[in-house]
């Protein structure tokens, strides 16, 4: 599991670690890290032209001491400073010391754009709001040249606690972050600023309660339903798709083709696509009787292509199983009824669906993901998936919020999320919580869709058919 903590737990866990430690120690800690990740990326240290780029704070002292070791190591060092008064004094000391030199931020566009390697030491969490004005230039030209470029700790200008960018900020090839992943390195917009991101372990002992936490492999193996022997079709769970219209049959063949690779037992489909579903999977239950009286299931998913027709939404609502409410059926969900379940509810809208639920702008979710995820489960009462390129898991009375990042752009194609609603309502059926069903779905999904895609254009039902090899690669078998 990897995970994120706030920026004051992180500065409570430092103080801790810092009182047993000798004065200095955890930052040389964070720069033998950093100018170990900086020679990788280099290849070649001798010879190589570093620019450091180095702010008022700490952020700049652990870039002094990394560039420090550079310069021992034979690279040609030059720091530029943008308050070179308040510069950290035993850094610059350091990288003097060391042979490097030091510029004014007048001569720093040029310096960037000779350099091999520029390093962002201009703010780290101790940042508010985007770059200032000073650093703004440099932050251009060091995406303008061919320079590869650290951050250090976070790219300088995005919010470490909330993965939002306010303004500029500087966008690295790679971040070395300390102790532990801030929230910021793992939503986007502000992931996207970050490229890879290389965790440097200084010693920090950090509490329960992370903000975030992104499952890996292992973790969604230990969660993915395996039949016992004895096993039949109920106890693996019968998922109910209750999705389709005459006007889109597809969504409904596409939510059941996910449903089918999901781990449960058996999936019954409800409503008026019921033949195109047989045409393309035989081993789907039909009935066209309305959720209420199509038999029994472990968990329903209602919505995708559902068109107008609130009926089946409120059916699905009243019945006593896990639900997930996606596409159409978020907009024809009465918020009352939500609240009032007592099973499990797994809402999965889509940037622009949560902006609808939440009364504001597209644009506005996109740029503050973690509070609208968060606001929309307090809101509703319910568990809420909000899909996009770093798709996030909220419970339903907060807590740690789970974020993924299996996905690819390749997967914003129609239908996707349909297959994806289709996968969580299996999961749901076979026993999952809301929040595990839609972190792991969500995760098979990605990769699904990352298999199917390869590089290249992919339609929703080829993202349906890898999803079996997504499985298998998570379980290690095959
Ligand atoms: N925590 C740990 O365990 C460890 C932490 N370590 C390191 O320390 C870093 C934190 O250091 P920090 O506290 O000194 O803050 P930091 O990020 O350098 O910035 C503060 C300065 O920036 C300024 N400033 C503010 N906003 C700005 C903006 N938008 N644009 C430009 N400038 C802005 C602000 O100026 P002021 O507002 O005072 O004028 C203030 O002077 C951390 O990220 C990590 O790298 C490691 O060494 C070891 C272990
Ligand atoms: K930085």
């Amino acid at each position: 599991m990897r995970t994120a903590y706030s920026v004051e737990t992180v500065r409570t866990a430092e103080r801790v670690l810092m009182a047993r430690l000798p004065e200095g120690a955890l930052m040389q800690r964070a720069a033998a890290g950093l100018a170990a990740a900086c020679a990788d990326l280099l290849g070649r240290v001798y010879g190589s032209r570093v620019v450091l780029l180095v702010g008022s704070g700490d952020n700049g002292g652990d870039a002094l001491y990394a560039g420090a070791r550079l310069a021992r190591r034979g690279a040609g060092v030059t720091a530029v400073l943008l308050t070179p008064e308040r510069a950290h004094a035993g850094g610059l000391a350091a990288l003097r010391r060391a042979g490097g030199s030091v510029a004014a931020a007048g001569a720093g566009e040029g310096l960037v754009a000779g350099a091999d390697l520029v390093v962002d030491g201009i703010v780290g969490i101790g940042g508010k709001g985007g770059l200032r004005a000073e650093a703004v230039p440099l932050a251009e030209a060091a995406r303008r040249s061919r320079a590869a470029v650290v951050a250090v700790d976070l790219p300088s200008g995005v919010d470490a606690d909330t993965g939002q960018v306010h303004g500029a900020a500087v966008r690295a090839d790679l971040t070395v972050t300390f102790g532990t992943h801030k929230p910021g390195l793992l939503i986007d917009p502000a992931r996207e600023y970050a490229g890879s991101v290389r965790l440097v372990d200084i010693g920090l002992e950090l509490p329960d309660g992370a903000v975030l936490e992104a499952l890996q492999h292992a973790d969604v193996a230990r969660l993915l339903p395996v039949p016992a022997v004895e096993s039949d079709k109920y106890r693996r769970g019968v998922v109910g798709i209750a999705a389709g219209s005459a006007r889109y049959p597809g969504a409904a063949v596409l939510a059941v083709s996910g449903a089918l690779r999901g781990g449960a037992g058996a999936v019954r489909y409800v409503g008026p696509a019921g033949d195109a579903v047989i045409a393309r999977f035989p081993e789907t239950l039909v009935s066209d009787r309305g959720p209420k009286r199509a038999g029994r299931v472990q968990a329903w998913v209602v919505g995708p292509g559902a068109g107008d027709d609130a009926g089946p939404v409120a059916e699905v609502l009243a019945a006593d199983v896990p639900v997930l409410v996606d596409a159409d059926g978020l907009r024809l969900a009465d918020p009352g009824a939500v609240r009032r379940r007592t099973a499990p509810t797994l809402m999965t809208p889509h940037a622009g669906e949560a902006a609808a639920l939440l009364g504001v702008s597209r644009e506005e979710v996109e740029g503050a993901r973690l509070a609208a995820v968060r606001e929309l489960a307090g809101r509703y009462g319910a568990a809420v998936l909000l899909k996009g390129s770093t798709t996030l898991v909220a419970g339903r009375d907060g807590g740690t919020v789970r974020v993924n990042a299996t996905g690819t752009s390749w997967l914003a194609t129609a239908g996707s999320g349909d297959v994806l609603s289709g996968l969580v309502g299996s999961l749901l059926a076979a026993g999952l919580s809301a929040v595990d069903a839609g972190s792991a779905g969500a995760y098979l999904h990605g990769l699904a869709g990352r298999f199917a895609a390869d590089g290249a254009p992919v339609g929703a039902h080829d993202v349906a058919d890898a999803i079996p090899g997504a499985w298998r690669d998570v379980r290690g078998v095959g």
